[in-house]
This record gives structure tokens, sequence and C-alpha cells, in this order.
């Protein structure tokens, strides 16, 4: 703290030793700054703060200047200048100022015009430093871990976003893998429709349907006659081929919601949702003409026999099964025909 200065003098510069007292109190080192004559002085306890023997620096504006750190520089001259243009009300910084031993030390700096001309220009201005190096270390420190943080947390983020599109994308391939694998589970790999365990699945819901609503639905089952020769005749190759074709003639002439399997060797199954029996047995009729007039290079007539029920509410589905394939077996007795029952 400066010493008090006893000796007598003017009331006006009791007021600035006053005022000086007082600032040597709240602060750590004090400047007064005669702006017409450019000079600064500063208090014993501002050279004691930077390590220098008082007195021992020119006593100017320059000294601050080069005490400054580098790149504090610019920022305190901006704010200093604002306040001695007016552009601001306050000049107060925190920078570093470089102390004898080359070291450098954090300090607040705070001033304010004091005097002033007739025109009312400034004409002195003081301010104190206060030593606020250890908080402004452990200020920079705590930045330093936030920031770090922050990063630790965005680069957390990423992984999480990452990990989860990555999830995400295996689910989704996981889901599309299943689905083929379902679909290839539900179809005969020789003609590429329906297999029994997919037919036995659309039945099962046509009929529980039936059960709650009562909507008509009809049932067809066919057989190739006489296959047995195309395949001792022509090989078993030539066979797949006449399978694929019948296949593919009577798949053409189903609608979207008819459901066509294979049962089983040469022998389909087709389910006719909202179909009379009328209606199935006409499409039977349709079905064993096209297929005799299919172009499937053969040295006999293909034909097939048919058999053609309507599911009946309340009845259990295994004897309606059971009653269309009695039917196709009294229909193959005969060859090329088709029996409702
Ligand atoms: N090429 C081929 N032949 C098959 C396939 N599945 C079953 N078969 C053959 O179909 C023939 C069925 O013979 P059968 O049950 O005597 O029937 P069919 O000769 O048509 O005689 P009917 O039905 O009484 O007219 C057998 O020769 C089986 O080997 C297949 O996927 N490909």
């Amino acid at each position: 703290m400066e010493e008090l200065d006893v000796t007598p003098c003017t009331e006006a510069d009791t007021s600035a030793r006053t005022l000086r007292y007082a600032l040597s109190i709240v602060s750590d080192g004090i400047w007064d700054w005669d702006i017409r004559s450019n000079h600064v002085t500063r208090s014993p306890s501002w050279y004691v703060m930077l390590g220098y023997d008082p007195d021992s620096l020119p006593e100017n504006v320059a000294t601050w200047h080069e005490i400054i750190h580098p790149e504090d520089f610019g920022r305190v001259m901006f704010a200093f200048d604002a306040y001695v243009q007016g552009r601001s009300g306050v000049y107060r910084e925190e920078y570093r100022c470089r102390c004898l031993d080359g070291n450098y030390l954090w300090v607040s700096d705070h001033g304010r015009f004091f005097e002033f001309d007739d025109d009312g220009k400034p004409t002195r201005m003081i301010g104190a430093h206060r030593n606020v190096h250890e908080r402004k270390l452990a200020e920079l420190a705590l930045q330093e871990k936030n920031h770090e943080l922050h990063q630790l947390n965005l680069s957390l983020e990423l992984l999480v976003q990452t990990r989860t599109e990555a999830l995400r994308e295996a689910n989704q391939a996981l889901a599309e893998q299943a689905a083929v694998a379902l679909r290839l589970s539900e179809i005969d790999p020789l003609t590429q429709i329906a297999n029994r365990r997919r037919f036995e699945h659309q039945l099962h819901a046509e009929w529980q349907r039936l059960q709650r609503h009562g909507h008509g639905c009809s049932l067809m089952m066919f057989d190739l006659d006489h296959f047995k020769r195309i395949n001792d005749s022509l090989g078993h190759q030539a066979g797949d081929r006449v399978l694929v074709a019948v296949a593919e003639v009577v798949r053409r002439r189903l609608r979207e919601e008819d459901c066509f399997a294979r049962w089983g060797g040469e022998e389909f199954i087709v389910l006719l949702p909202e179909t009379a029996c009328e209606a199935a047995r006409e499409l039977a009729e349709r079905l064993r003409l096209s297929l005799r007039r299919a172009d499937i290079s053969l040295p006999t007539q293909l034909t097939a026999s048919f058999s053609v029920t309507a599911m009946r509410p309340g009845e259990d589905l295994m004897v309606m099964l059971r009653r269309l394939d009695d039917g196709l077996y009294r229909a193959k007795r005969q060859r090329d025909c088709i029996v409702t029952c």
C-alpha cells in the first residue's frame, strides 16, 4: 500500500493524494496519466507487483505498451481507445504484463477520466491494477477443462450417433433377410408359386374370416393326368419344365387375391376368396381348356382333372380338404374333367 504523505499541500493536491491513497487500499498498483504531457506516474506498489524497482521505467504510455503481452495488446488497445474516444463508458480489461524476470502476470486494469479542461475534454486519467494471476489461471484451467469436456461430449454423441445408425442399418438388413427367408420358406422353388405351408396359412386365415363374416369362398384342386409318362418318356427335367409352364398358365388366369399353390408333385390347389361354387367351377373349366391349349411342346395332349368345392361355415377344415380330395379322386377315375363336391 502507498505510504501516507503528510506534507502540507494545496486543496487539489490533497484530493489527488486522497484518491491515490484510497486506490492503493483496493488495488496492487496505481497509474496516473496526464493526457496533455503524456506523463504517467505509477505507484511504487505498481513496480513491486511486476518485480521492478520503483520509478525504474520511463514514465510514459510507451512503458505500458511495451509490457503488455503481444497476444493481449490488440484487445487492450481496442478497449482503451473505445473509452478514450467516447465509444465506451468504461475501461476495464484483464491482460498479461511482463515482469522483470520475463514471466507474465495476469492483472485487471480499471481506469477513469479524472480531470477535464474548460471545454470538457479529459486532461487526466487515473487507474488501478490488481494482481488476478491465481484467479485467472484457475479460470483458464477451468475453461480448458470445460472445453475438453465439451469435446468429449461431442465425440461421445458422435459415437452414439454412429453406433445407433449402424445398429439401425443392421436391424434393417436383418429384417430384410428375415423377410426374404420367410418368402423363400413359403415359395415352391420349382414353380415359384406358393408352397403347401403358405397355402395352409392362407386357408386358415380365410376359414376364420368365413366363421366371422360368412363370406363365401371356394377351393379348387387339380392334378395333371399321366404325368409319370412325361417323366418316363422325356426325362425328369422335361417334366419340371411342364410343371413350371402349367403353373404359369394358371397363375396368369387368377386374381391377385387368389392363393395358388403347389400341393405336392403334380397336384395344385387354389383358394378363391369371395367366390361361389358355381363361379369356381366355371373358372376350373376355363383352366382345364387353357391347359389343353397351352403351348407346351409335348408329344401327347396335356390334360388335368379338377375338383371344386365351396367352404361351408362351421365345417372343419380337415373335413373340407378331405371332401376336395375325394372329389379329385373321383375326377381322376375319368380324367380331364371337373367334379363339384
Ligand atoms: N419332373 C418332376 N416330376 C415330379 C415332381 N414331383 C413329382 N413328380 C412325378 O410325378 C409323377 C406322379 O405320378 P403318379 O402319381 O403316378 O401320377 P400320374 O402319372 O400323373 O398319374 P395320374 O395322376 O393317375 O394321372 C411321378 O413320376 C413323380 O416322380 C417334380 O417336381 N418334377
